[in-house]
């Protein structure tokens, strides 16, 4: 992480510099305003007073502009050091899905990018305050020493007591106060839902006032416990005040009895008021560190995750279709609730398999046969534990990932409709497609007359905030998309997935017939339309069980022949 920071440190440590100079000021500020009410009550000649005054209004622009500084600086290298972190973990994740299929699901992404977000607070909130802290408690210990050495010693023990001594408290209170709120939290939220969600169904069952009263109680348990926490940060924050009043007044005492004289005692005095008037803040940014620090480990475990390997000469990828083949590959996903990659059930369990160049080959199987792996395979969406992938006779890992993702494409599970146009949705996959290549293509995937009913065609936005596609209609359009990107291997995941059986079966048996492109692995539920194969595969449990031509499968008894009796079945 500190990588990301690194090229930034120089701004940082201005910032800091500036926070650490705007404190400075103030206790010049304070020790000469000090100086000039003593002395003033003196009733010196004006002349002995003019450089204090002038001092005075110096220092005051001073401590303002040098704060703004601080704050302009400080968040200007956060913001860069963000922008660079966020690139790092997102190479980071993309690096440990392929390596292990790890975090595929948009909550541990978005949790990701809170996790990154804390990371400022970790700047701003803990490490410019801390070194702020740091070089004012030593200068306000070093003035005090030249007024009165003993003077020195008691505020260095105030500001030892006012620094760690009070953060340490007040991390260890405060954290248990904010562990109970949040527990309150999610009872609470647990509770009303309940009572909103299914205030119907509680109605019905003369259920809704013992469950009103649930959520009543437990607004009533987190009530307490934000008092609890408001309790403990009002005691802090007095505790902090308590700390400084008596360390000022012993500062000045023992400057008194060192026989520092009123004025030196004055300064010494104020000279302690601002000194731990500066570390006051490390209690807030404990507690700060406590709550952001398993966020700031969680971005580091991501960090450190082995990044995928680089071949050192990459070999290019040979042009037009190619063939495809699979030695011994295992895939195991990690099991659930974490744990290393290969502990769980393996979805893969060595696969040998090999699809000449330009077949079109079916892939078939209950649910949980481990289809998708087998493309995520393929795709080098996920590394074998075991095994080798090979495209066009190579090592896929012979290539560059960009090649092998240029030359491997196609519908996988978790694709996606971007916010946008029909028209940019579709020429994402091939953005240089002539309006009778996007034709071709929505005509095969049966989207054309999607298209066509659509308020503005091409045009008419989709995606997030766009016009709404049902189920179907969003796959057509996938589908579309897939085709138009035509590349040497095309992996479809249950392309029709959605749409009726009969127009199903008419969409794949169109993907197996059609004439050119590039090999096809093409994963189904439906098998009607699996004569026009060239090959069909059958996987269990994570491996090949059957292979062969339709009409040779469903000759033999086998799971094939099962899959099939049990699809007669369900139309008839
Ligand atoms: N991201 C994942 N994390 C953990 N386990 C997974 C993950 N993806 C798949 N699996 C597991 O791997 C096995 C094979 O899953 P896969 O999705 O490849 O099967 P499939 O044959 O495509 O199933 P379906 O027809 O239901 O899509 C299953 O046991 C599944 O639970």
């Amino acid at each position: 992480m500190w990588g990301a920071v690194r090229p930034h440190a120089a701004r940082l440590v201005a910032a800091a510099l500036a926070g650490v100079a705007a404190e400075v000021c103030g206790l010049g500020l304070v020790a000469t305003a000090a100086w000039l009410i003593a002395r003033a009550s003196q009733r010196p000649e004006l002349a002995v007073l003019s450089v204090a005054i002038v001092a005075v209004r110096g220092l005051a622009l001073a401590k303002g502009s040098l704060r703004y500084v601080e704050r302009l600086a400080g968040h200007d290298a956060t913001l860069r050091a963000l922008a660079e972190l966020r690139g790092r973990v997102f190479d980071a994740l993309a690096a440990r899905r392929r390596a292990d299929g790890g975090l595929r699901d948009g909550g541990a992404l978005t949790r990701m990018v809170s996790d990154v977000e804390a990371v400022q607070d970790l700047l701003l909130r803990c490490v410019l305050p801390g070194i702020a802290a740091v070089v004012c408690g030593v200068v306000g210990v070093a003035v005090c020493a030249l007024v009165a050495p003993a003077a020195a010693v008691v505020l260095a023990a105030g500001l030892v007591v006012a620094g760690p001594v009070l953060a340490w408290a007040a991390a260890r209170a405060s954290g248990r106060a904010a562990a109970r709120v949040a527990a309150g939290r999610e009872e609470l939220a647990v509770r009303a839902l309940d009572v909103l969600e299914g205030a119907a169904d509680l109605a019905v069952f003369g259920a809704d006032g013992r469950f009103a009263a649930a959520a009543g109680t437990a607004a009533a348990g987190l009530r307490r416990a934000e008092r609890a926490a408001a309790r403990v940060s009002a005691l802090v924050a007095g505790a902090g005040v308590a700390v400084q009043g008596g360390t000022v007044a012993a500062v000045a005492w023992a400057a008194l009895g060192a026989g520092a004289g009123q004025v030196g005692a004055a300064v010494a005095g104020l000279s302690a008021l601002v000194a731990v008037e500066s570390v006051l803040p490390l209690a807030a940014a404990a507690q700060r560190l406590r709550e952001v620090r398993p966020a700031v480990r969680r971005v580091e475990e991501v960090l450190a995750a082995p990044a995928a390997p680089r071949p050192s000469r990459p070999v290019a990828v040979p042009r037009g279709p190619l063939p495809v083949e699979l030695l011994g590959v295992h895939v195991s996903y990690p099991a659930a609730g974490g744990g290393a990659p290969g502990r769980g059930r393996a979805a893969l369990d060595g696969v040998d398999l090999r699809v000449e160049r330009g077949r079109r080959v079916a892939v078939v199987g209950a649910s949980g046969a481990g289809k998708s792996t087998l493309l995520a395979a393929v795709a080098g969406e996920v590394a074998p534990s075991a095994g080798a992938v090979l495209l066009g006779g190579h090592d896929t890992s012979r290539y560059d990932a960009e090649d092998v993702r240029g030359a491997v494409r196609g519908l996988m599970q978790d694709a996606h409709v971007f916010a946008g146009s029909v028209r940019a949705n579709l020429l994402l996959a091939h953005p240089d497609a002539s309006d009778g290549e996007l034709e071709a293509a929505a005509r095969r995937a049966r989207f054309l007359e999607v298209v066509r009913a659509l308020p503005d065609g091409w045009d008419t936005p989709v995606g997030t905030g766009g016009h709404g596609l049902s189920g179907g209609q969003r796959q057509r359009l996938l589908l579309a998309r897939a085709l138009l990107a035509d590349p040497p291997v095309l992996l479809l995941d249950e392309p029709a997935e959605a749409l009726d059986p009969v127009m199903a079966d008419a969409v794949v048996r169109d993907l197996l017939e059609a004439p050119g492109g590039g090999t096809l692995l093409l994963v189904t539920h439906r098998l009607a339309a699996l004569d026009a194969a060239d090959e069909v595969v059958v996987m269990d449990r994570g491996r090949v069980v059957q292979r062969g031509r339709h009409e040779e499968l469903v000759a033999v008894p086998g799971p094939y022949r099962d899959l099939w009796d049990a699809e007669l079945l369900a139309a008839a």
